[in-house]
């Protein structure tokens, strides 16, 4: 693992120093959680590796540890065994890399509505990130980048004053989105993004998703069940079984011509038995929404 800098005093990691090109790198990670009396193993000695921009989907069923993945890699929970470095923060202390994660790795999880303060207007829900993580910004400063953060994501200006019970889902996960760019990161946890929604939203918000891949590549940890999702909009899948990896490479080859019975599984519930082989997904762009 590369050595990352830190300035404690301005809270600047020396980029110079850090492997640009990787957003996420996990290293023989192995993770319990303790039940009652006994250890659940969650993820058994996985390696998974992001590059900067990559959108990558994991997939597998529900217990397999998806979302452990996604905890670890917000900095939520430790690992018992392994290393874990996300965004070249892996060598940084408990409060500096909290810090770090907090500003560069933005999250969007499945339901909008438990991810914003209800006594909140979207403005300053919008707003909070950079009153924590950019203090030298001015409040008109800020005010600008809350009505871009709106624009970006295709909501008006208006939409400052509103609260969260004021917003259809669509515009609760849109308003999530723009939260999780508000500092710009260089990484996105995606868990479930649109599965609360309806079809015409979950379309909207995963065009949205593309589009602003397209202007700047932030890299993707895609948490899905829904294989078109993953097939249409990711570079890379990675299939999760009890906590192991056992399929990860492009995602036009393990959705196409998946090696184990599982991820055949997997697949043929979500797309149908058609796609293996024959036909190549269309991968990137969103062709497929
Ligand atoms: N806080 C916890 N305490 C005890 N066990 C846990 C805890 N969190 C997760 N687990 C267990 O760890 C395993 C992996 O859980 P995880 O939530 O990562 O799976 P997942 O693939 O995200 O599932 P889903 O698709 O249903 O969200 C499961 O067996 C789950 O019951």
């Amino acid at each position: 693992m590369t050595t990352v800098e830190f300035d404690t005093s301005t809270g600047a990691v020396d980029e110079t120093q850090m492997d640009r090109n990787c957003a996420v790198s996990l290293r023989n990670v192995t993770k319990r959680y303790r039940k009652g009396n006994r250890d659940v193993l969650a993820l058994d000695s996985v390696d998974l590796t992001i590059r900067a921009g990559e959108r990558l989907a994991l997939i597998g069923e529900s217990g397999s540890g998806k979302s452990t993945i996604g905890k670890l890699v917000l900095g939520q929970i430790g690992a018992d065994e392994g290393d874990v470095d996300v965004l070249g923060t892996g060598t940084l202390g408990g409060k500096d890399r909290t810090r770090q994660l907090a500003r560069r790795v933005g999250f969007v999880f499945q339901q909008p509505f438990d991810s914003l303060d209800p006594r909140m207007k979207v403005g300053s829900s919008l707003a909070e990130p950079l009153r924590i993580h950019r203090r030298d910004l001015s409040k008109a400063e800020i005010a600008e980048r809350v009505s871009d953060g709106l624009a970006a994501v295709g909501l008006p200006r208006e939409f400052v004053s509103r609260y969260p019970g004021q917003l259809s889902g669509g515009q609760a996960q849109r308003v999530c989105i723009a939260r999780a760019l508000m500092l710009q990161p260089d990484l996105l946890v995606l868990d479930e993004p649109t599965s609360a929604l309806d079809a015409t939203s979950q379309r909207e918000v995963l065009r949205l998703l593309c589009d602003l891949h397209s202007a700047r590549e932030i890299a993707w940890l895609f948490i899905t069940h829904d294989l078109r999702v993953a097939e249409a909009i990711t570079d890379t899948t990675a299939v999760l079984r009890h906590g192991v990896m056992v399929e990860y490479g492009p995602t036009v080859e393990v959705l196409g011509n998946p090696v184990t019975d599982y991820a055949r599984r997997l697949i043929d519930a979500s797309l149908g038995s058609g796609l293996h082989a024959s036909e190549p997904a269309p991968v990137a762009g969103g062709a497929a929404l």
